[in-house]
């Protein structure tokens, strides 16, 4: 790790952070018969999965776990390059469903518009919460996390980038500066 580099979260921070996150999901919705969990690629699926798991120790109750690929609902598709980071997979209804959205970081908000939008066309849950890992303020949209791991004061030309292992088990949050 370069001295630019600096661990906001090791691996057992994040854990604390996603049990944390998974107590207040489960008060919030008294449980968890009504939610379902939706990841967005590539890494809000990985934390998905570790909210689920979680939810089936503390609670029993198995939650149905989907990932959606933003890609082609992002403001800025016709700017650039068009690389999908994989296929949106939602094997079950979200209607009158309540919908917990779960990416890594939270920047400008425009991520999750494009997130809400592709799940819009799918069903009408009853509700979208969203839970990040890190929310790193510079909002461009009116657009706030319901659950939030780590508030980390940024600037903006500075990054937050998400370690993943091999099993997709999260390693570390690091703040990267330019
Ligand atoms: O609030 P925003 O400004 O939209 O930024 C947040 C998004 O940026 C990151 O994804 P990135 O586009 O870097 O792709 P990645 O998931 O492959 O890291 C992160 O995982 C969020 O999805
Ligand atoms: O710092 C940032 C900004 C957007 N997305 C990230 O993953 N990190």
């Amino acid at each position: 790790m370069g001295s630019k580099e600096k661990v906001i979260l090791d691996k057992q921070g994040i854990d604390r952070a996603v049990t944390r996150i998974t107590h207040e999901i489960l008060e919030k919705n008294k449980g968890c018969d009504d939610l379902v969990l939706i990841g967005i690629r590539s890494g809000g699926d990985h934390l998905a999965a570790l909210l689920r798991e979680r939810m089936k120790e503390i609670e029993g109750g198995q939650v149905p776990h989907g990932a959606v690929d933003v890609t082609m609902y992002r403001d800025d598709v016709g700017q650039g390059a068009v690389r999908p980071l994989g296929k949106t997979e939602i094997p079950f209804a979200l209607d009158n469903r309540h919908v917990i959205l779960v990416d890594e970081v939270i920047y400008t908000g425009r991520t999750i518009r494009a997130a809400m939008d592709a799940l819009m066309d799918i069903g009408r849950p009853s509700s979208i919460q969203l839970a990040v890992l890190v929310d790193r303020g510079h909002r461009e949209l009116p657009i706030r996390a319901d659950y939030v791991g780590r508030n980390v004061p940024s600037a903006r030309d500075e990054n937050i980038q998400v370690f993943f292992d091999e099993a997709h088990q999260p390693l570390e949050v690091r703040l990267i500066k330019p």
